[in-house]
């Protein structure tokens, strides 16, 4: 079987998670991947708060990982963020944005797609905007867990641990590959 090596800009273990599941799905039986975590560059604040600004910091971690391991295939980038839809509630959400550079191929076809996203509450968005916190300690916080962000995630914690973090960031990943995945006369 044929050997590929992905790098993604991060040294988070649920996004290498995320990655090894998104791309063990996508090139099963056609590609034995082996992943690597490098630290990348996001460039955006530590807390985002906007889709915007998370896939700013998504595109700018595949780039810069890829530009630190010739060797890979494929540099993603994954940003994790808030962001309100004040319309016709007035409610913030997470998700998390996807980032895929492909080796040799221009800036232009760069794939960038979302997890799906999920509520927060009232109580974790005034940590973040009037205390200035980063979700990952509001979540240590709250449970009384340490490192919730390399682990279960946000995700996990309020869906009562049935959707993690790896696991939904891993659909995100399969979505943004889509262009690289998916017969090219769809596109
Ligand atoms: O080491 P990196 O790759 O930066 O991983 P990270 O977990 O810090 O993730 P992001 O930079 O993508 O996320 C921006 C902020 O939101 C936090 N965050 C995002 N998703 C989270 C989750 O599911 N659980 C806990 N914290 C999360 C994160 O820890 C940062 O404080």
């Amino acid at each position: 079987m044929n050997k590929m090596i992905v790098v993604v800009g991060s040294e988070n273990k649920a996004k290498i998670r995320a990655t090894q599941m998104g791309f063990d799905l996508a090139f099963k039986e056609k590609c034995e991947v082996t992943v690597v975590g490098v630290k990348a560059n996001s460039l955006v604040s530590d807390q985002p708060m906007s889709d915007s600004e998370c896939i700013v910091g998504a595109i700018n971690r595949a780039k810069e990982a890829l530009s630190k391991c010739p060797d890979a295939e494929y540099g993603i980038g994954m940003e994790g963020g808030v962001h309100n839809i004040k319309e016709p509630i007035d409610r913030w959400y997470e998700c998390g944005w996807i980032a895929v550079v492909k080796k040799g191929e221009p800036d232009s076809n760069v794939g960038v797609a979302s997890t799906a996203r999920f509520e927060l509450p009232p109580k974790v968005i005034y940590e973040i905007v009037e205390n200035k916190k980063e979700l990952a300690q509001i979540m240590d916080e709250l449970t009384n867990k340490s490192d919730v962000r390399s682990n279960e995630g946000a995700m996990g914690i309020y869906t009562n641990s049935i959707l993690h973090r790896d696991h939904i960031y891993s659909h995100g990943l399969i979505f943004a590959l889509s262009r690289f995945i998916s017969p090219k006369e769809l596109w």
